[in-house]
């Protein structure tokens, strides 16, 4: 029999980010507060009964096998033996390499809907375990909660955050997550502290200083959007963010961006609009 489901699949920033360590395997143990977005991209997936896995997007460079959305619908095949197939079209408008997770979000809303259209009744740490093989911020997207993390991100403790507006803006470089955290110059030691003292100090991203010396127009885009609130980078950049309570204040700063900028409004969540839509659909 076939079955449908439609689920969102959105962004996430870091609020700040520090890089406390680095493991024998060469990840880095970071500590971080995911804040989720109520903006993403769109999944709408079919199953079918024979095995095909057939992905279409309307940004046709992504149809290929590397897709994340593909490698996480043969993941779950492969780790559960389900000869069910899918087809599956992605509707993407978040900025690729834009340190928001879009690749991540798609991964984890694919596992989380294939899961339910598939009938096959993998628990959320299963989930969440199987997202990790794909990608260090896909754990966090499978769970849905704006969350403190540790580890290399998969080590979450949801939190609750006063609600508002974010203005993201991802000027037009595309920044490797692996050639940052490769870089030499990375600071790797910032010391590791509880989450009560990261509340009371200033926010910062480790990241960010290197990455605005690689790529000037990050610098640029930063210092533009600090004249109308507080500002940093989220994840290993490009994108900017800044949080406004009034929206408003958002959509100004967003009319008189750089040109070389895209732009969106988002608001925080604390829930995934995905795991929402799912408890519904269930
Ligand atoms: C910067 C963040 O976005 C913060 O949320 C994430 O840590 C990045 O997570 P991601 O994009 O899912 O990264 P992955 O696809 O797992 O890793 C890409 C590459 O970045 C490096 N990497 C990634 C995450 C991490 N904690 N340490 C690392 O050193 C590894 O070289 C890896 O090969
Ligand atoms: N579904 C997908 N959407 C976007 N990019 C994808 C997808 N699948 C694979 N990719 C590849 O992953 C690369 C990085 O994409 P993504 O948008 O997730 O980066 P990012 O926002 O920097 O992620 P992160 O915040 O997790 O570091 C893209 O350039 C693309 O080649």
């Amino acid at each position: 029999m076939s079955r449908s489901l439609s689920l969102p699949a959105i962004a996430k920033l870091n609020l700040f980010l520090h890089i406390t360590g680095q493991r024998a395997d060469g990840y880095h143990e970071l500590q971080s507060i995911f804040q989720l977005l109520d903006y993403g991209d769109t999944l709408h997936l079919s199953s079918h009964s024979s095995p095909e896995l057939t992905l279409s997007c309307n940004q046709p460079a992504l149809v290929n096998d590397d897709n994340l959305v593909l490698r996480a619908a043969r993941l779950l095949q492969q780790h559960t033996g389900c000869r069910q197939g899918a087809q599956i079209q992605l509707d993407k408008v978040l900025p690729l390499g834009g340190g928001i997770g879009g690749g991540s979000s798609d991964a984890a809303s694919t596992l989380l809907a294939l899961n339910q259209l598939w009938q096959l009744g993998l628990s959320q740490d299963e989930l969440a375990g199987l997202g990790l093989q794909l990608g260090a911020d896909v754990p966090i997207f499978v769970r849905g909660r704006t969350a403190f993390a540790e580890g290399v991100g998969e080590k979450i403790t949801p939190i609750e955050l006063p609600s508002c507006w974010y203005l993201v803006v991802t000027p037009d470089c595309h920044i490797s997550t692996k050639t940052i955290f490769q870089h030499a110059d990375l600071p790797r030691n910032t010391p590791k502290v509880g989450l009560d003292q990261l509340m009371e100090i200033d926010w910062r991203n480790d990241c960010q200083a290197l990455v605005c010396r690689l790529y000037p127009n990050v610098a640029i885009t930063l210092q533009w959007l600090l004249e109308y609130a507080p500002s940093r980078m989220t994840g290993t950049g490009a994108s900017v963010f800044a949080a406004f309570s009034d929206r408003l204040q958002a959509e100004a700063a967003l009319r008189d961006m750089p040109a070389f900028c895209s732009g969106f409004i988002a608001r925080g969540v604390s829930e995934s609009p995905a795991l929402t839509a799912l408890t519904a659909f269930r």
